[in-house]
């Protein structure tokens, strides 16, 4: 299985960013083991969400990703300007970009060649979008006939809701999964967008184009992908789909073992006000914890699984939290097995010695950010590169993919 730059001498290894120009020699792609999708090429259609996290994972393990950006309004600021400018935009990092009006045919020529050269094409437009483009999977495929051509979606390529606009809550309104989270009796709780766009939606793409390219090996073909953040969402939640099956969930809120319900799978406020994250599930870490917490002889931590008694045990765990700062519960319980620990603040988790020893944020540009992953055969995936500013590369990309001007 070969990928389109698999002439090219294209390297993820980062900050400078020079790393990521092809020297044109014609070289072998150099392999490395933490690098497995060196030698691929996405052509990333510029969108928000879900798409630019996709394409920022498979730069992570080394594709080489040019990102298809609108140019720029207005005055042309200096580079270094218009760098700095950028250096936010993490889900860009180790990214090329090209400037390209798609609705001006005289962009057509390039974009053709980029295509031609590319493994993979990347969007995340509405249904139609790229068709009205004349760059819908009929016109692709006349161009490059092994494209693995990837669509992100809310709703998905089809269905009576495909053409809405829509957004991460709405999706996973879909996937069932909104109605599941918050307290019992008031309004679902919003879980951040990581639930439809980046785990349903971008995570769950960046393992079909991973599948798409391994299946490669026994058959090269043009291949769309459909993926819909809602049903990645449902997806994720398939094991909670098992258990309503059996009883073991129902449908309400901060009732259940994994949504709050259980007092044993809560979070708890301390004097502090900083909380703690208690999440002993098996008997052994349960008892760990109650011993440590002095309380083994405390009839009210006695029946862990027996539902009548959560009330009382959730209100004497709650009092117990509540006595003394958030510091004082990682100590008594950093050594043991207590599935209990402090909840982080993004700062905290990156200045944590765990993650600290592991290496798994890194500053790239001056911005903390998770460090590429995971990490295979002992070595994790280069620092990132900065990311571009829309048009940044356009040189560099027509170098790599020997376009003409
Ligand atoms: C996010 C959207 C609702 C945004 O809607 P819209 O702003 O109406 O964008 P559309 O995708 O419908 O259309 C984009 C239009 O821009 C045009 N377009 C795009 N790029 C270019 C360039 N480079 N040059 C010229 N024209 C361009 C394209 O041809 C379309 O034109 P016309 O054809 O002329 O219209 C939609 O893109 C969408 O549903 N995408 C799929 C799901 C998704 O990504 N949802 C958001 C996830 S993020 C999220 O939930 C969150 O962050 O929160």
């Amino acid at each position: 299985m070969v990928g389109k730059g698999d002439g090219q001498n294209v390297s993820n290894v980062a900050v400078p960013n020079d790393a990521l120009i092809a020297s044109g020699s014609g070289g072998q792609a150099m392999i490395s083991n933490s690098a497995p999708l060196l030698g691929f090429r996405v052509l990333e259609f510029a969108g928000i969400g879900p798409g630019p996290f996709c394409g920022m994972l498979l730069a992570d393990l080394g594709a080489t990703v040019v990102r298809v950006d609108r140019a720029i309004d207005g005055d042309k600021k200096d580079d270094r300007e218009l760098q700095e400018r950028y250096l936010s935009d993490v889900m860009g990092r180790s990214k090329l970009s090209i400037d390209l009006n798609l609705k001006d045919p005289a962009s057509r020529g390039v974009l053709e060649e980029l295509i031609a050269k590319s493994d993979v094409l990347l969007e995340g437009y509405r249904p139609g979008v790229m068709e009205r483009l004349e760059l819908g999977p009929l016109d692709v495929e006349k161009i490059n006939p092994t494209m693995i051509y990837a669509r992100m979606t809310g709703w998905g390529q089809s269905g009576p809701l495909s053409a809405r606009a829509g957004h991460d809550m709405n999706y996973i309104s879909l996937a069932g999964i909104l109605s599941m989270i918050g307290p019992f009796e008031a309004e679902p709780v919003i879980p951040l967008n990581l639930v439809g766009d980046f785990g349903g939606g971008g995570m769950f793409m960046a393992f079909s184009i991973a599948a798409a390219l391994a299946g490669r090996a026994s058959e090269e073909r043009f291949m769309v992908i459909d993926t819909a953040m809602f049903e990645g969402a449902a997806t994720l939640a398939s094991m909670i789909f098992g258990m309503r099956s059996n009883g073991s969930w129902i449908d309400e809120r901060d009732s259940n073992l994994l949504d709050g319900g259980a007092p044993f799978y809560s979070i708890y406020r301390c004097k502090d006000g900083g909380y703690v994250g208690v999440g002993a599930l098996e008997p052994q870490f349960y008892a760990t914890l109650i011993d440590r917490l002095g309380q083994s002889e405390n009839e009210l931590f006695s029946k862990q699984y027996d539902k009548a008694t959560w009330p009382a045990m959730r209100s004497a765990f709650s009092e117990i939290f509540l006595g003394q700062n958030r510091s004082y519960f990682e100590e008594l319980l950093g050594d043991i097995d207590a599935c209990t620990f402090g909840v982080f603040t993004p700062s905290e988790a990156i200045d944590h010695p765990h993650s600290r020893f592991r290496g798994s944020f890194s500053e790239v540009g001056g911005v903390s950010q998770p460090s590429p992953g995971p990490i295979f055969n002992a070595t994790r995936p280069s620092v990132p590169g900065l990311p571009p500013y829309p048009g940044r590369d356009r040189e560099k990309i027509m170098e790599i993919f020997q376009i003409q001007r």
